[in-house]
């Protein structure tokens, strides 16, 4: 079925649609609301994308310090001049909960946050339960609480930790998300207090409409992964990854799994190689190798399924902070395109993302997000498959292609993100392209659309006058060549108090999503072209 923004709007929002919702959109449709800001052509309009830009990383500093708010300002002014819809910021838990359990600090986001508004912008804040730094663009280092690190120097099982037993502080393992070894709590009681902390304490920047999004972070980077390639233990692109289940609470987790499916004497992966090795020279990942025997499924079911899980138990916490709220909940999805095109997709496989030709390590993901009415936020969408290299058997085209097709047929919305900074019109017409992947529709709404994308990220870089010229083709086309629109509603967007999540979803009913469906055809190449 070829969904209809308006279908699409129905879809979500089934069990609650009213009359006086449907009236209030059906009048957007027809165009006759306007626009604060002028335009428009009220159905091309409805092929308009909003663009948002990441901020940088330490915008508020490991002190909790807004060093520079005046230069900030400048730079937000330009990106509103730009056209540019808002910006994305991480709330990093290491800052906020510094200085001991529940002792929130919010008064220099506070500040950001006030900044934002006067220059107009919207604002997608990340539920940065993460460390800054380790991964590819992390110029600067927030670790995780201090009272946090703490408990792991007499327990260092808290975090994720590899078959040779280094351990990553990045973020707690999943092992712990439901043991209260943290001053009483869980890992998974810290996040929900500290998402109704931060709801507590913003909500008059969420009852006036500056804060849109709420990202919640569920791993490294925010994303929803185990840490399988980090570069502060020596990964190198293109490296297939390690397994990261090896602390004693994922372990226990593990063996008593097995012993509940008969197989007591099933042990972890010990032939899955290291970080940089490849597919063929690990006996798990090689042509018939280990990941397709019996114990391998079992326990590649199981690795994947616990984030499935991890995600599940989260997002049910973030909607019970946020519900009745008018913001969106997302989660990201990291795009590991490396080994795409091989037969063991080994680098998703040990990210978690059991996905293979014959088997869709994505849809349960969508599914399972179905119910928080969440939205998939992906990333890589800038990348061709023809700037990679040949070793890397990567293939970044149709890895988008797949996991967006995945979220539109579960029905749910998708956004996404550009994996590495790119300032050329080739990267941004490659995002154009995804975000409308059969291009716009001059007539009412397109046939497949993105809910948004999202820019990394904002730096004087960016900012240089050729590259800026460059971004600012890019947001108008994203915009469907539309002035910019102050209301979301005007494009499609009819943002409506944030629901309870719904009953929960049997795991075999989610993973029915693993069988694959064949993607949505996207054209060859936008019919939006930034031109160079
Ligand atoms: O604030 C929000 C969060 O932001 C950060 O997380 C985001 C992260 O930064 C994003 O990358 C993205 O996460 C994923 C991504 O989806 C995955 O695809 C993957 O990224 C891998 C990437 O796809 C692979 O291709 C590969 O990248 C290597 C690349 O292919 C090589 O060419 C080379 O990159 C060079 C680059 O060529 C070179 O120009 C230079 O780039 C610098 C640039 O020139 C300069 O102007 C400056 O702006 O900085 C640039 C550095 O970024 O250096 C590059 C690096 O050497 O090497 C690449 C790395 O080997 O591997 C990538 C994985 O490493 O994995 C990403 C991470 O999971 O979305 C994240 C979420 O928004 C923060 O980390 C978070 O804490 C924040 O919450």
């Amino acid at each position: 079925m070829v969904r209809h923004p308006l279908n699409k709007y129905l879809l979500r929002n089934s069990h609650t649609h009213s009359p006086s919702l449907y009236t209030s959109h059906y009048s957007v449709l027809k165009g006759t609301k306007s626009s604060k800001m002028g335009t428009s052509n009220p159905n091309m309009l409805l092929n308009y994308v909003p663009v948002y830009v990441m901020l940088p990383l330490g915008v508020v500093n490991v002190n909790n310090v807004f060093e520079d708010s005046e230069g900030l300002k400048k730079q937000l002014l330009q990106l509103k001049e730009a056209g540019v819809d808002g910006v994305m910021v991480d709330v990093w838990w290491g800052i906020i909960e510094l200085n001991g359990p529940k002792q929130y600090d919010w008064g220099t986001y506070r500040s950001l946050f006030k900044l934002v508004q006067e220059c107009g912008l919207k604002l997608q804040a990340i539920m940065s339960f993460h460390q800054c730094g380790g991964n590819v663009g992390d110029i600067v280092n927030i670790p995780i609480p201090k009272w946090v690190l703490d408990i792991g120097d007499s327990d260092p099982d808290i975090f994720y930790t590899n078959r040779s037993g280094n351990r990553n502080i990045e973020y707690l393992t999943i092992g712990v998300d439901n043991l209260p070894l943290f001053h009483g709590r869980t890992a998974i009681q810290i996040y929900s207090d500290y998402m109704k902390s931060f709801k507590e304490n913003m909500s008059d920047f969420i009852e006036s409409g500056l804060i849109i999004d709420i990202e919640v972070g569920l791993g490294p980077a925010g994303e929803l992964r185990f840490p399988s390639y980090p570069q502060s233990q020596g990964w190198e692109f293109p490296g297939i990854g390690e397994f990261q289940c090896y602390d004693k609470y994922l372990k226990a987790e593990f063996k008593a799994a097995a012993a509940k499916a008969g197989h007591a004497e099933w042990e972890l992966p010990d032939d899955a190689g290291s970080y940089n090795d490849v597919p063929e020279s690990t006996e798990f990942f090689k042509s018939n190798g280990t990941y397709l025997t019996e114990k391998g499924k079992f326990f590649l079911t199981w690795y994947s399924n616990k984030l499935l899980i991890h995600g599940d138990q989260i997002l049910e916490e973030a909607t019970k902070a946020f519900q009745g709220c008018n913001v969106t909940i997302a989660i990201k999805v990291s795009g590991i395109h490396w080994w795409y095109k091989s037969e063991s997709h080994a680098a998703e496989l040990t990210a978690g993302y059991y996905n293979l030709q014959d088997r869709d390590g994505y849809r349960p993901i969508a599914r399972m997000l179905t119910r928080h009415h969440a939205i998939l936020n992906f990333t890589c969408l800038e990348m061709r498959d023809s700037e990679q290299s040949s070793d890397a058997k990567s293939a970044p085209q149709e890895l988008v292609q797949q996991v967006l097709s995945g979220g539109w047929r579960e029905k749910i919305e998708v956004a996404g993100e550009n994996a590495l900074p790119r300032y050329d019109a080739a990267a941004y017409n490659q995002m154009i392209l995804n975000a409308r992947p059969n291009g716009v529709n001059k007539n009412g709404p397109p046939k497949l659309s993105m809910y948004g994308i999202t820019y990394l990220r904002l730096s004087d870089e960016l900012l240089q006058k050729s590259n800026f010229a460059i971004f600012k083709k890019f947001v108008l086309k994203m915009h469907a060549d539309q002035d910019y629109v102050e209301d979301p509603n005007q494009y499609n967007h009819v943002i409506i108090p944030l629901k309870p999540s719904g009953p929960k979803i049997p795991l075999e009913k989610i993973l029915e999503a693993t069988k694959p469906i064949p993607p949505f055809p996207w054209d060859s190449e936008t019919d939006m072209k930034v031109d160079g």
